[in-house]
């Protein structure tokens, strides 16, 4: 353990943005789109990237092709089914890493694949060993494993590793743990594994990257994440946001958090999946202050509502002073001195109540030439005395 706690082990990013983000609903990448969203990945030093579903055919296995051939640093990955078809396909994507899904609770093995669990542990031995014969490494998904039977799971494991798995992946596929059970899963299931564990979380009920931080306290050193939290229904672990809070704790992983809001505009523009402005570390105003006790604070001092660990120019951002309903004294007198207008208290406590119905009027932050509107009002009469 680190002194702080934490433990030793690293945590090695894996991304699979161009696939289960792109299984988001209503999302599709055109080549362009894919090759940017790669090259971008790859320079923002991503170790590991699954590049598509061989399954899909000729066109997605030549572009596959094409992107790991581009890759300077990430090792590129191909997702199977378990089936002898799917690996066949991965054989001439030239890339030599490829995961293969293999759902482990019964309401998958019986509800979807139409199989029974012995079923499941043959064609996993089968398959991994072919693939391994073939020179590939193998990487085995648990799919559904927050609902599967932690035996079974253990069993699926033993197949894999007996036959050369390389790494163990348990998904939460309906993203149903919370950070309590996702850390309890991981600590009862590493030893019975055997093999290393990737972690692969879904947001639908908004604890994807908590769960991921949970898994990989809890001994996971691979965590399965996509930029901007893209994927199916809710979506994964964002990223961003598992690479800022990994290293916001002395954990490196690798990547340049400064090359990060380029990455995720590329891939809300690519997606067409616009970010929230309160995304995490990269929506447009997650490092703007408004209330005039924070403003008045961070002026005094920026440590007092800004954190080294969360601070903008840790992502390559700046931090955003702005006016509004709930701005005080101090930012509006130091937002008129920035204007060039004049900053005195008399005129600030004029304008305040001005300001405010403004904003109130407008709901959006208020502009140099709001405020310049606002001064060239003519004072208001005071209000009759009794
Ligand atoms: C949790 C996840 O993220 S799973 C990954 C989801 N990703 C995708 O679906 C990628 C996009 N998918 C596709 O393009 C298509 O669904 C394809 C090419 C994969 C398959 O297309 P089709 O042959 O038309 O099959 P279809 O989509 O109708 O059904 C899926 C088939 O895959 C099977 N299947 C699903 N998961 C697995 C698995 N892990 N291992 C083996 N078979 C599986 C289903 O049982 C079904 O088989 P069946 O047709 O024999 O009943
Ligand atoms: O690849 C896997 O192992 C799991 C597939 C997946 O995306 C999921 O279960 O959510």
């Amino acid at each position: 353990m680190l002194p702080d706690g934490l433990p030793r082990h690293p945590a090695i990013l894996c991304d699979t943005t161009l696939r289960d983000g792109e299984q988001t609903a209503g999302v599709a990448f055109s080549l362009d789109e894919k090759r940017a969203i790669a090259r971008a990945l790859d320079a923002a030093g991503v170790p590991e990237m699954e590049l598509g579903v061989v399954a899909m055919g000729e066109e997605e296995l030549a572009e596959i092709r094409l992107l790991a051939a581009e890759l300077t640093r990430a090792a590129p990955v191909v997702w199977c089914r378990l089936r002898a078809g799917d690996l066949a396909l991965a054989m001439r994507s030239g890339v030599r890493r490829v995961h293969v899904a293999v759902p482990v609770s019964d309401r998958q093995i019986d509800g979807k694949l139409r199989l029974t669990r012995a079923d499941v542990l043959t064609a996993t031995a089968g398959l991994v060993a072919a693939a391994t014969a073939q020179g590939m490494q193998v990487s085995v998904g648990a799919e559904d494993a927050s609902r599967g039977d932690p035996a079974f799971i253990a069993a699926v494991a033993a197949a894999a590793r007996g036959a050369g798995a390389i790494r163990f992946r348990l998904a939460d596929t309906l993203g149903l743990l919370d950070p309590v059970e996702t850390g309890a899963l991981v600590r009862a299931l590493l030893p019975r594994l055997g093999l290393p564990v990737e972690f692969h979380a879904h947001n639908d009920f908004g604890m994807a990257t908590a769960n991921t931080l949970a898994a990989w306290r809890a001994g996971a050193t691979h965590l399965s994440v996509t930029v901007n939290g893209l994927g199916e229904r809710a979506g994964n672990a964002a990223l961003e946001e598992v690479a800022a809070a990994l290293e916001a704790r002395g954990i490196a992983t690798g990547i340049a958090l400064p090359a990060l809001p380029g990455l995720s505009a590329l891939v809300a523009l690519a997606s067409g999946r616009p970010l929230p402005a309160a995304k995490p570390i990269v929506g447009d105003m997650v490092f703007a202050h408004e209330a005039g006790i924070h403003v008045d604070a961070i002026l005094k001092r920026a440590d007092t509502y800004e954190d080294p660990r969360s601070a903008p120019a840790r992502f390559g951002r700046s931090r955003m002073l702005v006016l509004g309903k709930h701005s005080g004294l101090a930012g509006l007198r130091a937002a008129l001195a920035g204007h060039g207008l004049p900053d005195d208290e008399a005129t600030a406590r004029r304008l305040l109540p001005h300001l405010r119905r403004l904003a109130i009027r407008e709901k959006r932050p208020l502009t140099a030439a709001d405020l310049a509107r606002l001064l060239a009002e003519p004072v208001p009469a005071p209000p009759p005395q009794p």
